[in-house]
């Protein structure tokens, strides 16, 4: 059967989207253009409109459903390659990569940001020498220039659905179902916590997890779209708001750096303007160039 106009689209669309690209040397890379929301076809006229319909979402289905059997795929092989890190190894490649954060200036600089804390069973880089420094470093009430603002992931349900939430201490934090450290709704007085989506100002740097990352800024998450969700969220805010989009900083392994086009990726997906890898940050977006001054 040949393709219909919906079909052929998404397959390139699933095929563009998983093809190499460039944030830096092309101003055409498919991530930063402007994403379809929604696949639903726009017939004018067909003779047969509920069949076209159906077929249409049955193959839109299944690509989808390929592709999101692809990224369980790589998630197991990420997931067996981090098991299998030898711990020193780990131990160096936390400290370099908290190490060059610590010392560069887009960190030192940044006054809200937005950090996970990280989860030693899950693998993940390290970030607590990142919380305890802004931590230690807390903003001022009178908001000038000095101090930071430390936001960070509370899950609120199944459905992808993460607030990120102000917490002034690691002692604000308390383990959630998957045993991952996050805050309270309310803190020690009952005062419900900040929502960085109600802030008056907003965040400067994300700093972000995930299981495997490529030079062209695809992130493979753990599945829950949680972060995907938040962040499309957060940038439309910003966007409403005209103020400067945030730095999106994922730091990563070095076998978390994948070749260019193993990772799939879907419309929903957010691009990271760079990561931070043991050998360095390598930024992805013109963005990242300008304001990380590399
Ligand atoms: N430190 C940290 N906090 C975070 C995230 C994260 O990735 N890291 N999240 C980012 O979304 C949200 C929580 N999402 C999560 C999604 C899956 C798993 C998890 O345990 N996954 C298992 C596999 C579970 C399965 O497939 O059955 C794993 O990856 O081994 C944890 C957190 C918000 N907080
Ligand atoms: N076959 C499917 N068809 C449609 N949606 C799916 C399918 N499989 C999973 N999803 C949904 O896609 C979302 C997961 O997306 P994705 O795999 O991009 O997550 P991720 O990259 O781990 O994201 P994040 O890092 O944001 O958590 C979940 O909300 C899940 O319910």
């Amino acid at each position: 059967m040949r393709p219909t106009g919906l079909s052929r689209k998404l397959k390139q669309l699933v095929v563009s989207m998983t093809q190499p690209c460039n944030f830096v040397t092309t101003t055409t890379n498919p991530l930063l253009l402007s994403r379809p929301t929604s696949y639903a076809p726009r017939y004018s006229h067909s003779l047969n409109f509920t069949t076209m319909m159906t077929n249409n979402n049955n193959e839109e289905q299944d690509h989808l459903n390929a592709l999101f059997k692809q990224k369980q795929l790589l998630r197991s092989r990420v997931r067996k390659d981090l098991k299998n890190m030898d711990p020193t190894l780990r131990s160096q490649e936390d400290n370099a990569i908290q190490s060059i954060v610590l010392e560069s200036p887009w960190f030192k600089s940044s006054q809200r940001l937005c950090a996970y804390i990280s989860c030693s069973s899950l693998r993940e880089v390290d970030t607590s020498k990142l919380l305890s420094e802004i931590l230690q470093n807390p903003a001022q009430d009178d908001n000038t220039k000095m101090g930071k603002t430390l936001y960070v992931p509370r899950v609120e349900d199944k459905n992808s659905h993460m607030r990120m939430l102000n917490i002034s201490s690691i002692d604000d934090l308390i383990a959630n179902s998957m045993n991952i450290l996050e805050p309270a709704s309310v803190d020690g007085d009952g005062n419900e916590r900040k929502n960085v989506m109600q802030a008056n100002e907003p965040v400067d740097l994300f700093l972000l997890p995930g299981l495997a990352f490529d030079r062209s800024g695809r992130r493979l998450g753990r599945g829950g779209g949680y972060y995907d969700t938040f962040l499309k969220n957060y940038q439309e805010l910003v966007k409403a708001r005209d103020w400067k989009q945030p730095l999106l900083v994922a730091l990563s392994y070095s076998l978390q750096i994948l070749d260019e086009g193993v990772i799939p990726v879907t419309a929903n997906d957010v691009p990271v303007d760079a990561l931070v890898s043991p050998a360095g940050v390598i930024p992805i977006s013109l963005d990242a160039l300008d304001r990380m001054k590399l």
